[in-house]
Protein backbone atom coordinates (compact mmCIF):
# COMPACT_ATOMS: atom_id res chain seq x y z
CA UNK A 1 0.00 0.00 0.00
CA UNK A 2 1.75 3.49 -0.90
CA UNK A 3 1.67 6.20 2.08
CA UNK A 4 3.25 9.01 2.92
CA UNK A 5 7.05 8.58 4.23
CA UNK A 6 6.17 10.40 7.76
CA UNK A 7 9.07 11.87 9.42
CA UNK A 8 9.13 13.17 12.64
CA UNK A 9 11.40 16.32 13.14
CA UNK A 10 12.68 17.08 16.74
CA UNK A 11 15.20 19.26 18.78
CA UNK A 12 15.26 21.27 21.57
CA UNK A 13 13.74 24.77 21.91
CA UNK A 14 15.85 27.10 18.92
CA UNK A 15 17.95 23.96 17.39
CA UNK A 16 16.84 24.58 13.95
CA UNK A 17 14.58 22.41 13.54
CA UNK A 18 12.06 25.50 11.65
CA UNK A 19 15.16 26.12 9.77
CA UNK A 20 15.47 22.45 9.22
CA UNK A 21 12.01 22.32 8.08
CA UNK A 22 12.29 25.15 5.71
CA UNK A 23 14.85 24.17 4.03
CA UNK A 24 13.24 20.67 3.71
CA UNK A 25 10.00 21.89 2.05
CA UNK A 26 12.20 24.10 -0.68
CA UNK A 27 13.57 20.48 -1.82
CA UNK A 28 9.79 19.71 -2.15
CA UNK A 29 8.58 18.08 1.34
CA UNK A 30 5.61 18.53 3.38
CA UNK A 31 5.61 20.96 5.92
CA UNK A 32 3.52 20.08 9.19
CA UNK A 33 4.53 22.42 12.23
CA UNK A 34 3.35 21.56 15.56
CA UNK A 35 4.08 24.66 16.86
CA UNK A 36 1.59 26.46 14.71
CA UNK A 37 -0.73 23.49 15.39
CA UNK A 38 -0.97 24.30 18.74
CA UNK A 39 -1.36 27.94 17.82
CA UNK A 40 -4.68 26.70 15.72
CA UNK A 41 -5.54 24.29 18.64
CA UNK A 42 -6.53 27.98 21.02
CA UNK A 43 -7.32 30.26 18.36
CA UNK A 44 -10.59 32.28 19.68
CA UNK A 45 -13.87 30.20 19.63
CA UNK A 46 -11.88 26.93 20.33
CA UNK A 47 -13.19 24.74 23.45
CA UNK A 48 -8.61 24.54 24.25
CA UNK A 49 -8.95 28.23 24.90
CA UNK A 50 -12.24 28.86 26.80
CA UNK A 51 -10.50 25.71 28.56
CA UNK A 52 -7.06 27.99 29.58
CA UNK A 53 -8.93 30.70 30.49
CA UNK A 54 -11.31 29.14 33.44
CA UNK A 55 -7.70 27.42 34.71
CA UNK A 56 -5.33 30.14 34.44
CA UNK A 57 -7.44 32.83 34.92
CA UNK A 58 -9.70 35.43 32.06
CA UNK A 59 -6.67 38.05 32.13
CA UNK A 60 -4.77 35.96 29.86
CA UNK A 61 -7.54 36.60 26.85
CA UNK A 62 -6.49 39.92 25.00
CA UNK A 63 -9.71 42.66 24.22
CA UNK A 64 -9.41 41.14 20.70
CA UNK A 65 -10.24 37.30 22.40
CA UNK A 66 -6.74 36.18 21.81
CA UNK A 67 -4.57 34.15 24.20
CA UNK A 68 -1.95 36.58 25.78
CA UNK A 69 1.26 33.87 24.79
CA UNK A 70 3.94 35.56 26.30
CA UNK A 71 1.83 36.41 29.81
CA UNK A 72 1.41 32.59 29.74
CA UNK A 73 4.09 31.47 28.96
CA UNK A 74 5.90 33.40 31.95
CA UNK A 75 3.10 31.38 34.06
CA UNK A 76 4.25 27.83 32.79
CA UNK A 77 7.44 27.98 31.71
CA UNK A 78 9.68 26.75 35.27
CA UNK A 79 6.60 25.39 36.92
CA UNK A 80 6.25 22.22 35.90
CA UNK A 81 2.43 21.49 37.51
CA UNK A 82 1.04 24.41 35.74
CA UNK A 83 2.49 23.32 32.27
CA UNK A 84 1.49 19.75 32.56
CA UNK A 85 -1.96 21.38 33.14
CA UNK A 86 -1.44 23.38 29.98
CA UNK A 87 -0.41 20.61 27.88
CA UNK A 88 -3.53 18.49 29.13
CA UNK A 89 -5.41 20.49 27.50
CA UNK A 90 -3.46 21.44 24.23
CA UNK A 91 -2.08 18.82 23.37
CA UNK A 92 -5.04 16.18 22.64
CA UNK A 93 -6.47 19.12 20.47
CA UNK A 94 -2.86 19.32 18.45
CA UNK A 95 -2.83 15.82 17.99
CA UNK A 96 -6.70 15.56 15.90
CA UNK A 97 -5.15 18.42 13.76
CA UNK A 98 -1.81 16.57 13.38
CA UNK A 99 -4.14 13.56 11.86
CA UNK A 100 -6.15 15.84 9.90
CA UNK A 101 -3.26 17.48 8.37
CA UNK A 102 -1.26 14.07 7.78
CA UNK A 103 -4.76 12.44 6.36
CA UNK A 104 -5.10 15.69 3.85
CA UNK A 105 -1.11 15.20 2.77
CA UNK A 106 -1.63 11.92 1.59
CA UNK A 107 -5.36 12.54 -0.11
CA UNK A 108 -2.95 15.17 -1.58
CA UNK A 109 0.30 13.02 -2.52
CA UNK A 110 0.58 9.61 -1.19
CA UNK A 111 3.88 9.47 -1.86
CA UNK A 112 4.91 12.88 -0.38
CA UNK A 113 7.36 12.80 2.11
CA UNK A 114 6.03 14.81 5.40
CA UNK A 115 8.00 16.39 7.86
CA UNK A 116 6.30 16.68 11.06
CA UNK A 117 7.89 19.52 13.47
CA UNK A 118 7.64 18.67 16.67
CA UNK A 119 9.55 20.18 19.67
CA UNK A 120 7.69 17.82 22.35
CA UNK A 121 8.49 14.28 20.59
CA UNK A 122 10.24 13.18 23.15
CA UNK A 123 7.86 14.05 25.84
CA UNK A 124 4.31 13.70 23.81
CA UNK A 125 4.32 10.25 23.84
CA UNK A 126 3.38 10.33 20.36
CA UNK A 127 0.84 7.95 19.12
CA UNK A 128 2.13 8.55 15.41
CA UNK A 129 4.29 6.14 13.81
CA UNK A 130 7.42 7.52 11.98
CA UNK A 131 9.44 5.91 9.23
CA UNK A 132 12.55 7.77 11.03
CA UNK A 133 13.22 10.24 13.74
CA UNK A 134 15.58 13.19 12.99
CA UNK A 135 16.87 15.33 15.81
CA UNK A 136 18.76 18.46 15.40
CA UNK A 137 21.23 18.27 17.88
CA UNK A 138 23.26 21.41 19.50
CA UNK A 139 24.37 22.09 22.89
CA UNK A 140 21.85 23.59 25.71
CA UNK A 141 24.48 26.76 25.79
CA UNK A 142 24.52 27.57 21.91
CA UNK A 143 20.60 27.08 22.33
CA UNK A 144 20.39 29.46 25.62
CA UNK A 145 22.29 31.75 23.38
CA UNK A 146 20.53 32.08 20.75
CA UNK A 147 17.40 32.53 22.83
CA UNK A 148 18.76 35.78 24.00
CA UNK A 149 20.43 37.03 21.02
CA UNK A 150 17.30 36.17 18.20
CA UNK A 151 14.52 36.46 20.52
CA UNK A 152 15.12 38.64 23.75
CA UNK A 153 14.61 36.51 26.37
CA UNK A 154 17.18 36.75 29.70
CA UNK A 155 19.43 34.60 30.99
CA UNK A 156 17.30 33.13 33.48
CA UNK A 157 13.92 32.97 30.83
CA UNK A 158 15.77 30.96 28.26
CA UNK A 159 17.21 28.81 30.92
CA UNK A 160 13.48 28.00 32.19
CA UNK A 161 12.34 26.92 28.55
CA UNK A 162 15.61 24.58 28.18
CA UNK A 163 14.95 22.87 31.62
CA UNK A 164 11.00 22.65 30.85
CA UNK A 165 12.17 20.22 27.98
CA UNK A 166 13.96 16.91 27.50
CA UNK A 167 17.72 16.30 27.55
CA UNK A 168 19.91 16.42 25.03
CA UNK A 169 20.95 12.64 25.70
CA UNK A 170 17.11 11.76 25.97
CA UNK A 171 16.61 13.09 22.80
CA UNK A 172 19.70 11.63 20.82
CA UNK A 173 18.42 8.06 22.20
CA UNK A 174 15.39 8.67 19.79
CA UNK A 175 17.18 9.61 16.97
CA UNK A 176 17.82 7.75 13.50
CA UNK A 177 19.68 10.68 12.09
CA UNK A 178 21.13 13.50 13.78
CA UNK A 179 21.62 17.12 12.11
CA UNK A 180 24.10 18.81 14.27
CA UNK A 181 23.61 22.41 14.25
CA UNK A 182 26.83 23.95 16.98
CA UNK A 183 28.16 25.17 13.82
CA UNK A 184 27.62 27.63 11.02
CA UNK A 185 24.27 27.72 9.24
CA UNK A 186 25.74 27.07 6.26
CA UNK A 187 26.64 23.70 8.04
CA UNK A 188 23.49 22.82 9.33
CA UNK A 189 21.81 23.86 5.54
CA UNK A 190 24.59 21.20 3.96
CA UNK A 191 23.62 18.68 6.40
CA UNK A 192 19.85 19.66 5.27
CA UNK A 193 20.78 18.88 1.60
CA UNK A 194 22.26 15.55 2.43
CA UNK A 195 19.53 14.71 4.21
CA UNK A 196 16.73 15.21 1.66
CA UNK A 197 18.99 12.99 -0.94
CA UNK A 198 18.83 10.30 1.75
CA UNK A 199 15.03 10.59 2.00
CA UNK A 200 14.23 10.54 -1.22
CA UNK A 201 16.03 7.61 -1.06
CA UNK A 202 14.39 5.78 1.63
CA UNK A 203 11.68 7.15 0.81
CA UNK A 204 11.62 4.95 -2.59
CA UNK A 205 12.68 2.22 -1.07
CA UNK A 206 9.63 1.68 1.10
CA UNK A 207 7.35 2.17 -1.74
CA UNK A 208 8.31 -0.32 -3.56
C1 LIG B 1 3.12 28.65 26.56
C2 LIG B 1 2.87 29.23 25.16
C3 LIG B 1 1.53 29.96 25.10
C4 LIG B 1 4.01 30.26 24.87
O1 LIG B 1 3.85 30.73 23.55
P1 LIG B 1 5.04 31.40 22.72
O2 LIG B 1 4.39 32.04 21.53
O3 LIG B 1 5.87 32.23 23.64
O4 LIG B 1 6.01 30.21 22.27
P2 LIG B 1 5.78 29.13 21.07
O5 LIG B 1 4.45 28.49 21.20
O6 LIG B 1 6.14 29.76 19.77
O7 LIG B 1 6.84 28.01 21.45
C5 LIG B 1 8.24 28.24 21.28
C6 LIG B 1 8.99 27.03 21.76
O8 LIG B 1 8.80 26.82 23.15
C7 LIG B 1 8.87 25.44 23.43
N1 LIG B 1 7.62 24.97 24.06
C8 LIG B 1 6.34 25.33 23.74
N2 LIG B 1 5.45 24.67 24.50
C9 LIG B 1 6.17 23.86 25.30
C10 LIG B 1 5.81 22.92 26.29
N3 LIG B 1 4.52 22.67 26.58
N4 LIG B 1 6.82 22.24 26.92
C11 LIG B 1 8.12 22.47 26.62
N5 LIG B 1 8.52 23.37 25.69
C12 LIG B 1 7.56 24.04 25.03
C13 LIG B 1 9.08 24.74 22.08
O9 LIG B 1 10.45 24.51 21.84
C14 LIG B 1 8.55 25.74 21.09
O10 LIG B 1 9.13 25.57 19.82
C15 LIG B 1 2.91 28.11 24.06
O11 LIG B 1 4.21 27.65 23.90
C16 LIG B 1 1.96 26.95 24.34
O12 LIG B 1 0.76 27.07 24.23
N6 LIG B 1 2.53 25.76 24.69
C17 LIG B 1 1.74 24.58 24.95
C18 LIG B 1 1.49 23.83 23.68
C19 LIG B 1 2.70 23.06 23.23
O13 LIG B 1 3.11 22.10 23.86
N7 LIG B 1 3.28 23.50 22.12
C20 LIG B 1 4.45 22.83 21.57
C21 LIG B 1 4.17 22.04 20.33
S1 LIG B 1 2.86 20.87 20.49
N1 LIG C 1 24.06 26.34 12.78
C1 LIG C 1 22.81 26.78 12.89
N2 LIG C 1 21.79 25.93 12.59
C2 LIG C 1 20.50 26.33 12.72
N3 LIG C 1 20.12 27.55 13.12
C3 LIG C 1 21.09 28.43 13.41
C4 LIG C 1 22.47 28.09 13.31
N4 LIG C 1 23.21 29.15 13.67
C5 LIG C 1 22.35 30.12 13.98
N5 LIG C 1 21.07 29.72 13.82
C6 LIG C 1 19.89 30.56 14.12
O1 LIG C 1 19.25 30.00 15.26
C7 LIG C 1 17.84 30.17 15.17
C8 LIG C 1 17.17 28.79 15.20
O2 LIG C 1 15.81 28.99 15.10
P1 LIG C 1 14.75 27.96 14.53
O3 LIG C 1 13.45 28.71 14.52
O4 LIG C 1 15.18 27.29 13.27
O5 LIG C 1 14.78 26.89 15.72
P2 LIG C 1 13.63 25.95 16.24
O6 LIG C 1 14.31 24.72 16.75
O7 LIG C 1 12.57 25.77 15.21
O8 LIG C 1 13.09 26.82 17.46
P3 LIG C 1 11.72 26.64 18.34
O9 LIG C 1 11.83 25.37 19.12
O10 LIG C 1 11.75 27.83 19.23
O11 LIG C 1 10.56 26.67 17.39
C9 LIG C 1 17.58 30.89 13.83
O12 LIG C 1 17.52 32.28 14.10
C10 LIG C 1 18.82 30.55 13.02
O13 LIG C 1 19.12 31.50 12.01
Amino acid sequence: MMSVYLIGLTGGIASGKSTVATRLAEHGAVHIDADQLAREAVEPGTDALQNIAETFGDHLIQPDGSLDRPALGTVVFGNPELLRKLNAIVHPAVQDLTRYYVKQAEEHDPNAIVIYDVPLLVEAKLPHTFNLIVVVHSTDETRVERLIRHRGLSRAEAQKRVGSQASEAERLAIADIVIDSDGTLAETLGQTDALWSRLVTLSHASNT
